[in-house]
């Protein structure tokens, strides 16, 4: 069976892999320690130095560079950096041009039919008018001179998410193509594709973003669900056909040693589950300074390693950064992401088994089909013996034990699970595995309803208040979508209302910010309607890809009539 293979590893003493950085990379790490230095700390994104593109050699820049005059603390008069800069690199993004979507229409053919109101369908058309400001392609510069670029050439044009993020984003494109597809935009969907899988053929894997430096480690794996979508709405077989090798591929990448835990359930049946886990132990590039801060607590280099290691793992879940994560909620730097099987990547996971099984029939290549079906049964039973808590009616998140004996696989302990309500613990809703089960929905439903997150303006992403933005009292558009589409696939109607008030709150919300400051946003606070989010280690920002994607999918499935209003009250 070439398609599936058995995990090897428990989680202590996993092989150390480390994906080797660029020269590139590491000059502009250099460079943005002194832009640091120089300019300070206010208003500075350590991203925007790892953005930058080179206009001469490598070389020739270094030399210039180490020319500087240096102080002691590393800085340099402002005027000879920003005339450094100025002479030497062409702008973060301008590597990466606008591109005309070919499929863009102001008022698609059948577009929303069931949005009436007019402000609410006005609001829409300026939504979907936003798909032209995020489409870009890379210049021909990054396709003739990749060494003088971090961006990574790609085939085809992308959306990206808008601001700071100038790239393309694996799990963000997920819901960037469902709002593609209410908008009819077809074929700029199926590009989103045709790139990330030229990703995953160069890489072996779909990257975190495509720059050099997210080359380390992936995100949330949705590449099946956005080849199911696309098939769902287009029937084209053939692009269905052509992805199926790289999805077989993407499945062996999450299911090798670094990735795959064994454990072991209260029953004495193995079990193997899957974890993020980043191929890097040193700083985020595109965030050194600040990670390079927090790890100086640490004075041992292999704890160090270790820290950096779960800060990029953290990366790879998309919930950077979260009290998820951490041993202690107060304590950043107890961040243990690698040592937790979490609740969503392993339903990620399954409904990459089920979409493969659904794909491969479509192609005909039965044989796969019925192993990846059967994958998933077994992953399922996985599912309920290590997640499921019948008393919370939710799934949790399982805490290896570190440091545990590696010979056997770990044995499920009750006490591991992570008790703690996180939206994700209600993200398995979303598969039809368990979204057609009533009585099961109905009580998680109940779950939810008393669990503390939902909000004025929709579902907060866990309870503490913590300052990091993946948690109270950020709302991520992805996270409400996943809920409320499992719930409103349900046979209960007590779900269906529950969704469709969700995703009211929600429209709503991003609708008064839309009309209060001009702009779509990456997160929202859900505690007070029409306010976005912050926290984390980046301002706000706008534009934005994924929020946009799920307020169009939410119209298209739930509408607005004509008589109700769109305000706050
Ligand atoms: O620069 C810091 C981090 O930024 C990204 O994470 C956040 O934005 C992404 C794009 O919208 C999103 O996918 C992710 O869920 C957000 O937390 C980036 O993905 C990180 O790797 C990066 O370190």
């Amino acid at each position: 069976n070439q398609s599936l293979s058995a995990p090897l590893s428990c989680s202590k003493d996993p092989p150390e892999p480390v994906i080797p950085t660029t020269p590139l990379v590491s000059f502009l790490e250099r460079v943005q320690k002194t832009a640091l230095q120089t300019y300070g700390n206010s208003n500075f994104d350590p991203k925007t130095y790892v953005d930058l593109s080179l206009k001469f050699n490598l070389s020739t820049t270094v030399e210039a560079f180490d020319k500087l005059p240096k102080t002691a603390n590393g800085s340099v008069p402002v005027k000879d950096l920003d005339g450094f800069i100025g002479k030497y690199f062409k702008g973060a993004g301008e590597d990466v041009v606008y591109a005309e979507p070919v499929d863009f229409v102001p008022e698609p053919h059948g577009f929303l039919p069931k949005v009436e109101n007019p402000e609410v369908r006005g609001w829409a058309l300026e939504v979907h008018a936003l798909w032209k400001n995020l489409s870009r392609k890379v210049s021909s510069s990054v396709h003739h001179h990749p060494e003088l670029h971090t961006l990574l050439p790609l085939p085809g044009p992308v959306m990206i998410p808008g601001s700071r993020f100038r790239e393309v984003y694996y799990w963000d494109s997920y819901w960037v193509i469902r709002g593609l597809l209410a908008s009819k935009m077809y074929e700029t969907a199926k590009a989103i594709v045709t790139n990330l899988i030229s990703l995953l053929d160069t890489y072996g894997h779909v990257l975190n973003g495509a720059r050099a430096y997210y080359t380390n480690r992936s995100q949330p794996p949705l590449l099946s669900a956005m080849v199911y979508e696309i098939y769902n709405r287009t029937g084209d077989v053939e692009f269905v056909r052509k992805s199926l090798p790289p999805l077989l591929k993407e499945y062996q990448f999450w299911n090798s040693e670094i990735h795959a835990v064994i454990i072991c359930d209260a029953k004495q049946r193995n079990h193997s589950l899957n974890r993020y886990y980043a191929m890097w132990n040193k700083p985020r590039p595109e965030s050194s300074t600040i990670d390079e801060r927090f790890a100086s607590k640490f004075l041992n280099v292999s704890e160090k390693q270790q820290f950096y290691r779960e800060l990029a793992s953290t990366a790879e879940s998309g919930w950077d950064f979260s009290t998820r994560w951490m041993m202690n909620s107060s304590e950043f730097t107890s961040l243990s992401t690698t040592t937790i099987l979490p609740v969503d990547l392993n339903i990620f996971i399954l409904r990459m088994e089920l979409d493969i099984a659904f794909l491969a029939k479509i192609v005909g290549e039965n044989t796969i089909a019925e192993d990846f079906l059967r994958a998933s049964q077994t992953r399922q039973k996985a599912f309920n013996s290590v997640f499921w808590n019948e008393n919370m009616g939710q799934w949790l998140d399982y805490w290896l034990n570190n440091g545990a004996d590696c010979e056997e696989p770990q044995t499920w302990e009750a006490k591991n699970q992570n008790r703690n309500v996180f939206a994700s613990n209600f993200v398995p809703l979303w598969i039809d595995l368990f979204n057609s089960d009533t009585p099961l929905v109905e009580k998680v439903t109940r779950s939810l309803q008393s669990s503390g997150l939902l909000c004025a303006a929709g579902i907060a992403t866990s309870l503490t208040n913590s300052g990091q933005q993946w948690d109270f009292p950020n709302g991520w558009a992805p996270l409400q979508h996943m809920i409320v589409e499992g719930l409103s696939k349900s046979g209960s109607t007590e779900a269906r209302t529950v969704a469709k008030d969700i995703a009211e709150r929600w429209i709503r919300t991003n609708y008064v910010a839309y009309k209060k400051t001009g702009a779509m946003h990456e997160k929202y606070n859900v505690e007070k309607c029409g306010e976005y989010g912050g926290g984390g280690e980046y301002i706000p920002q706008t534009g934005f890809g994924w929020s946009n994607g799920v307020v169009l999918a939410f119209l298209e499935e739930f509408g607005w009539p004509k008589d109700k209003k769109i305000d706050c009250n």
